[in-house]
């Protein structure tokens, strides 16, 4: 990866919280590739959140904090840059979209973001109409936030965060809040981003077969360190995962029993499916 393609970087990364006795990340050395899809994920307490808080400035700026190392947003360190600098780069979009929501319409979820970085008023409505049918909810337009389901709500998140145009999209947990359908709503929407308009998408999740359906790259953080990186197939394959308590796709763990073959491990249903017609050829 050229200097000119990472938009954003980790060098020697090590961060520990106020009145803590043990880093929450620990020397992470990390290249995010611009236009990639990055999903992480680990056991609880393993530091994506506190990665991700690390790229969107809320470390050092709000946390406080002991910090060593660099990050760095499109070669310049964050700690260089202002919050507002910052949040026009990279938009953010929370765990929980009741806490993110906060307006009592869709139209003035929208305007609230574009007024605060005084985005001019000509040029709002297109945003506006372009974030909306980026997302996939034009129709929903002149509806009370209150009356919108979790899927829907969390996709207005996403799109309060577009219209201020990030090249960057951060997620954490964006799916804990909902259904399965819901779920697949958010991930097919941040798929399309990231094809459709080359929108670099790092996302924390437990629902590894989502993240597997949509990244390039998979992170797997234990005790604040990488432990694994790779294409999904390269992580889930990887015996180290089976120890971490992470949940990994079910037909991936059904491969991991059958030890020793030398198939490439399934993540996804269909290949499941070819992967067990495989084996039964073998055996015949
Ligand atoms: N505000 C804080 N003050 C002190 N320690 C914190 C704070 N926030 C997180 N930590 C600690 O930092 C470590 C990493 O936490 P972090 O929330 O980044 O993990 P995580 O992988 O996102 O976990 P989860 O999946 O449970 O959300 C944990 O040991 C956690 O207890």
């Amino acid at each position: 990866m050229t200097a000119a393609e990472t938009i954003i970087q980790f060098e020697q990364f090590t961060y520990c919280y106020p009145n803590s006795q043990h880093s929450a990340l620990n020397n992470v050395e990390l290249k995010i590739k611009k236009g990639s899809f990055v999903g992480f994920t680990g056991p609880a307490g393993a530091g994506k959140t506190t990665l991700l808080k690390s790229i969107n400035g809320i470390i050092p700026y709000f946390e406080g904090g002991a910090v060593g190392g660099s990050v760095y947003i499109k070669g310049r360190p964050v700690r260089d840059m202002s919050l507002p600098q910052i949040s026009r780069v990279v938009g953010t979009v929370l765990d929980d979209p009741e806490a993110q929501v906060i307006c009592l319409d869709v139209e003035q979820e929208l305007a609230f973001g574009m007024e605060n970085f005084g985005i001019d008023p000509s040029e709002m409505e297109q945003r506006m109409v372009t974030a909306l049918s980026s997302v996939g909810i034009a129709h929903l337009r002149g509806r009370s936030t209150h009356s919108l389901s979790g899927g829907e709500k969390q996709r207005l998140a996403i799109a309060a965060a577009l219209v201020i145009q990030p090249e960057i999209l951060i997620l954490d947990e964006p799916t804990s809040e909902l259904d399965p359908l819901g779920s697949e709503e958010v991930f097919k929407v941040l798929r399309r981003l990231n094809i459709e308009q080359g929108i670099t998408v790092l996302v924390t999740e437990q629902k590894t077969d989502l993240l597997a359906s949509c990244c390039h790259r998979l992170v797997v953080l234990n005790q604040g360190s990488i432990l694994l990186d790779g294409s999904p197939g390269e992580v889930f394959k990887d015996k180290n995962i089976l120890q971490l308590g992470v949940a990994i796709p079910q037909v991936t763990e059904l491969a991991h029993q059958f030890d020793n073959l030398d198939i490439d491990m399934p993540i996804t249903l269909e290949e499941g499916v070819q992967y067990c017609q495989t084996l039964l050829n073998q055996r015949r």
